[in-house]
């Protein structure tokens, strides 16, 4: 054996033993009662094997024969047993029996469900506390991936656990039932037993090789399917449908690859354990009968015992075997938490008493600098330094890629600034204040998200407390009133999957009016107009004009419609500011960006 492989050997088995510890000491007692319930059934399992004894002996005395050669179930009744009462003993430890199990799965299942839905919310949780910048460069479908089908995985983990801690019980109620009947058969039956168990070693191995790769085929799947659904738009538009599909059997074909490699090499440990249990039970009929001298009652039993006793070792293969499978999947999704716990926002929302009295504040960038990452070429903002008035409209303009949306998500305190600050009011933006400041900031993406539940439901997001009649209001200064009125139950119709669908436009408005509900100090809109037609984007310009004095607006677009109403421009150029002062000086200077934005859009009109 390679220095390699004894390595991943003891790393396999020390993981199966460390998940198995963690397991049992998250589960609490439940695990203990579930493990007590299992012990009560095994022992009387245990005990009406060893009833057959009796039974047999009666089968091939006949009726009157009682006499039994087994000192523990000499307790019974004197050593002696007629048919009757053996026959009802039988029947009670049955129902015992019966019962005992019942309540097993209970709490194994109880526990199984508890621990999952442990560890999916806490995974979710720590997703959910993690810097914008950590969780921003996850992709959607490898966190959708962890919170399902690797979380499937780990209940697949917790039951392995719990099936190996069964079989180890069961294991030692059997070995000790046949020791009442014959010790040295026992101590065989054993040896083999744990002989092939270490034979099969290799195969385990391959298996916690094997899990690593389907974690990460599985996750490559669960990407490249979300995309081509996502895209199947596109893909019908282009007539290139089969392309798609031909992706699909192509990533699945190297799962089954995968699948079939691993199947044929845990049936190959199965198979080889039967033929071993089939060639050991001739000797060991053999031993019973001719070296050890053992009745056929007593052999019959003992055999019944060692089948037993082997199925067991069987199952601790296939278990541990299992678990090794799936353990990649518990460590991807610890590795994963404990990055983003590492990352983590800090919890605590300080409110801090200046950030509460806001009303319409003025907000400045001075020599903002900030790059995605550490290593990226180009930084997306380059000592910016601009000023938002109070209670005023800026419009934000710049071709794409300028850092529009950057300089919305550092407003916004999703990101924070690498050189410079943002200071609002004047005073500047801590860090930690970061979760307060959003309390008063509203913001209206151009991909407006909206959760499949109710309209009400959608705006109360935003303001749990709103009344009805606040939200109607929400919704008139945002123009979509009209069409919520039209819907078959008003406030409370579902929309999205569930519900209605709506148009783009719509969701716009909609996603306004969740943002004006809120009565933010800093109301952000980046291209929140693009999917209106013109006259809802003149409505929406009256409600923006309106609300000037009560907030402070930052408006990025592109349509002059949306900026005409901007008291203030800022134009972007590859991250830096090209341009910057009050909206009627830029439109009289005819070579400025601002003028000649407006004539390339007048000429395209
Ligand atoms: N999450 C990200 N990771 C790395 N780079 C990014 C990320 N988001 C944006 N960038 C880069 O930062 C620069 C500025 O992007 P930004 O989205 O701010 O531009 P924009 O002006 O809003 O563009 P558009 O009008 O097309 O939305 C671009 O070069 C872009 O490639």
């Amino acid at each position: 054996m390679t220095q390699a492989q004894s390595a991943q050997k003891k790393a396999g088995l020390a993981e199966v033993w460390r998940f198995a510890r963690d397991f049992w000491k998250r589960s609490g007692k439940r695990a203990w009662i579930a493990l007590g319930y299992l012990l009560l059934a095994s022992v009387v399992d245990g005990v009406s094997i060893l009833m057959l004894i009796p039974l047999l002996g009666f089968a091939s005395g006949g009726l009157d024969g009682t006499v039994i050669n087994i000192p523990a179930l000499s307790f019974l009744s004197g050593g002696t047993l007629k048919i009757g009462p053996a026959l009802v003993f039988l029947a009670v430890l049955l129902v015992l029996q019966a019962w005992f199990q019942r309540l097993r799965s209970a709490h194994m299942g109880e526990l199984l469900f508890d621990y999952v839905a442990r560890e999916r919310t806490s995974l979710f949780e720590s997703l959910s506390r993690a810097r914008w910048d950590v969780f921003s460069a996850i992709r959607t479908s490898d966190a959708e991936h962890a919170l399902t089908t690797e979380t499937d995985r780990v209940q697949g983990a917790g039951f392995c656990v719990l099936m190996l801690a069964q079989t180890l019980v069961l294991l030692a109620v059997y070995v000790a039932s046949s020791f009442f009947v014959s010790v040295p058969m026992t101590a065989f039956a054993c040896v083999v037993g744990v002989v092939v168990f270490a034979v099969l070693q290799p195969v385990r191995t391959q298996a916690m090789k094997h899990g690593a790769r389907v974690g990460k085929n599985r996750k490559q799947m669960h990407g490249t399917i979300s995309q081509l659904v996502d895209g199947m738009k596109i893909a019908k538009v282009l007539n290139v449908e089969t392309q798609f599909t031909d992706r699909v059997k192509s990533i699945q074909a190297e799962a089954r690859a995968q699948d079939r490699e691993y199947v044929l090499a845990t049936t190959n440990s199965t198979a080889l354990f039967n033929v071993f249990a089939g060639l050991v039970l001739c000797v060991f009929v053999y031993a019973a009968l001719e070296v050890f001298r053992l009745s056929l009652a007593e052999t019959i039993v003992l055999l019944l015992l060692f089948t037993r006793i082997f199925s067991r070792f069987r199952e601790l293969q296939t278990y541990i075997q299992q678990l090794l499978a799936v353990l990649p999947a518990v460590q991807a999704i610890a590795s994963m938490r404990g990055e983003l716990e590492r990352c983590a926002e800090s919890e605590e929302v300080q409110q801090p008493a200046w950030i509460g009295e806001l009303a319409a504040p003025s907000v400045q960038l001075r020599n903002v600098t900030f790059a995605y990452s550490a290593d990226s070429e180009r930084a997306a903002l380059k000592d910016v330094s601009f000023d938002m008035p109070a209670g005023k409209v800026t419009a934000l303009i710049g071709e794409s890629g300028a850092g529009k949306s950057t300089v919305a998500e550092i407003l916004l305190g999703l990101q924070m600034p690498q050189a410079g600050e943002m200071l609002i009011g004047g005073r500047p933006l801590l860090v930690q204040e970061g979760r307060a400041w959003r309390n008063r900031v509203a913001y209206v993406p151009q991909d407006v998200f909206l959760f499949d539940d109710t309209v009400a439901n959608n705006l109360r997001l935003a303001a749990p407390q709103a009344s009805d009649e606040q939200i109607w209001s929400a919704l008139k200064q945002a123009g979509a009133d009209n069409f919520v009125r039209q819907m078959p139950r008003g406030l409370e119709t579902e929309i999205g999957a569930r519900g209605i669908r709506m148009s783009g436009g719509e969701r716009q408005r909609i996603a306004l009016a969740r943002a004006l509900i809120r009565k933010p100090a800093l109301l952000i809109l980046d291209e929140a107009t693009s999917a209106l037609d013109w006259r809802h984007q003149s409505l929406i310009s009256e409600t923006i004009m309106a609300l000037r004095g009560d907030m402070t607006i930052l408006t990025i677009a592109h349509r002059p419609s949306m900026i005409a109403f901007a008291d203030h421009v800022v134009a972007l150029h590859a991250g830096e500011v090209a341009e910057s002062g009050a909206y009627a000086a830029l439109t009289k200077l005819p070579q400025s960006r601002l003028s000649r934005m407006l004539s390339a859009e007048s000429a395209a009109a």
